[in-house]
């Protein structure tokens, strides 16, 4: 499906530091034809003009079915004209650049929001589906998307349970404005998920047998990866039925957003337990906290966390490699903490060492080895493990992500009325748009120990960079 993301051929002025006041480029626009783009040139800004970027246009219904019908929003009898989204509105999503260096194509994407014009009639029929594990947020978006599908005349809207499975093997949940009333303040997902049971064929059978316009798919990676085949399924069979992901996981690691939904109330709730075990270490002599947080292939609570605290001396992620033994590992450091300040607070993300994809569990294996490490010293230590990683993923959202939830819920709304299909929406530099699924299937975002929040971590934590100090690991035994 590349033929929907455009690169798009642009005229750029070779005059460094000078982009081009009429710097004009080609790309297809929400009215256009996606295989005939056409140029549109970027608005004016003041002491110069944008510069070039390659806009990522969601897929439209439009571009394999030439005979669907546009209608005026629905929307139109109840807001402002000014308050739609124009065609050509769009977000960038590089806004750090270096001035030296030749200007490159910036990514842009479709800002989301309501338009004037949609391709759905009144009467759609949608159906929503939740699918991996569970996150807060998604009992709004659930809600939100239902309002807001109601808003716009929707007839039925199918709540599908326990994630893909529920399109083929149980019955339909309806949802209603009354049976969403409340669903924010509830952790989990009302319609249950789960992993696994992904069958392409029966998913879009379902959908088609049941006449469903339009398909809402809450979920991670995973989930993503399957609502890509999908759409691509639809759209080989040819049915009029917008399929939409809007992007849930707790670990906040789905390329391309700002952040996920959810992310931000885990790394609150993770607060409390970094601040139990700052206490409980800060409360006995020589004692080491130690909390394990989630965080199987990405890092990110536990970097947001730790940060976030200022109680954290040692932060262990999956993204960076270190050895626990020798004099420049983990355990001589904690002995370092302990030594200078009587107490150290180490927390660790599931997916640290890597000893997660061979059954192990890292932080009772950090447990052990450090009770090992000490009693060969006989130094006698107090040692506590919290290991709070369900607890913080099954709670209601905190305000700010709350209000991420209806953002995202409603950008999808507005982009599958708007006959966008194979998109999600997603948050760019704090902006809604609406991003083209494909890419976003197959890649997982990672912490990226080279940049800031890695670093600023380090500098706050005062702990070193493993990787050069293995030279030692030898000195008293194995790494990790
Ligand atoms: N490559 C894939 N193709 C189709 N479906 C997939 C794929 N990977 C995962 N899924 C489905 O997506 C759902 C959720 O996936 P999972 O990886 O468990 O959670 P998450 O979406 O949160 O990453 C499951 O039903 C699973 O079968
Ligand atoms: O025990 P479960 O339900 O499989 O969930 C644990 C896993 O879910 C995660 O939280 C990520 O799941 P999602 O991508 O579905 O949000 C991982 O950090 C963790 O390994
Ligand atoms: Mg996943």
């Amino acid at each position: 499906m590349s033929a929907f993301a455009i690169g798009l051929p642009l005229k750029v002025d070779k005059q460094p530091h000078k982009w081009s006041r009429n710097l004009c480029c080609t790309a297809a626009t929400p009215n256009s034809n996606l295989r005939k783009p056409r140029p549109v040139t970027p608005p004016n800004v003041k002491g110069g003009g944008l510069p070039p970027f390659k806009l990522h246009v969601a897929p439209h219904l439009r571009d394999y079915l030439q005979a669907v019908q546009q209608y005026p929003s629905p929307l139109l009898r109840t807001r402002r004209h000014n308050t739609f989204v124009q065609p050509a509105d769009i977000i960038l999503r590089d806004i750090s650049l270096n001035v030296d260096q030749t200007p490159t194509q910036l990514d842009a994407f479709l800002k989301a929001g309501p338009r004037r014009n949609v391709y759905h009639a009144n009467g759609v029929r949608a159906a929503v589906v939740s699918c991996g594990g569970i996150c807060p947020g998604i009992n709004t978006v659930i809600k939100e998307i239902t309002l807001c599908l109601f808003r716009y005349g929707a007839s039925k809207v199918f709540g599908v349970r326990h994630g893909y499975r529920g399109f083929y093997n149980s019955h339909w949940q309806e949802l209603t404005e009354e049976s969403v009333v409340g669903l924010n303040k509830m952790g989990g997902s009302v319609l249950g998920s789960s992993r696994g049971g992904f069958d392409l064929e029966r998913i879009v059978d379902a959908i088609e047998t049941r006449r469903i316009d339009q398909v809402y798919v809450i979920g991670g990676d995973g989930t993503i990866m399957g609502c890509h085949k999908i759409f691509e399924e639809v759209v080989r069979r040819r049915l009029k039925t917008s399929v939409i992901s809007i992007p849930k996981t707790i670990d906040n690691d789905i390329a391309v957003i700002d952040r996920s939904f959810g992310f931000e109330t885990a790394v609150d709730e993770a607060q409390r337990a970094i601040n139990a075990a700052y206490t409980e270490a800060t409360s006995f002599p020589d004692c080491i906290a130690l909390v394990k947080l989630m965080g199987r292939n990405s890092g990110f609570i536990a970097c947001h966390a730790a940060l976030a605290s200022e109680e954290v001396d040692c932060c262990l992620i999956p993204e960076e490699e270190f050895v626990l033994h020798g004099s420049g590992g983990v355990l001589a450091y904690v002995e370092q903490k302990l030594n200078e300040k009587g107490h150290c607070v180490v927390v660790v993300a599931e997916g640290a060492g890597h000893i997660k994809d061979q059954g192990g569990d890292i932080g009772v294996h950090l447990m052990n080895e450090t009770k090992k490490y000490f009693a060969r010293k006989n130094r006698e230590i107090s040692l506590k493990y919290l290991d709070p990683t369900y607890q913080i993923r099954a709670i209601p959202t905190t305000t700010h992500d709350n209000i991420l939830c209806i953002l995202l819920a409603h950008a999808a709304v507005h982009g599958a009325y708007a006959g966008y299909t194979g998109f999600s929406s997603g948050l760019i530099n704090s902006r809604n748009v609406f991003i083209p699924l494909e890419m976003l299937v197959g890649i997982q975002k990672k912490v990226d120990t080279m940049q800031s929040d890695w670093q600023r971590l380090r500098m706050s934590t005062g702990q070193p960079d493993w990787f050069f100090q293995e030279d030692d690991m030898s000195t008293d035994g194995a790494g990790v």
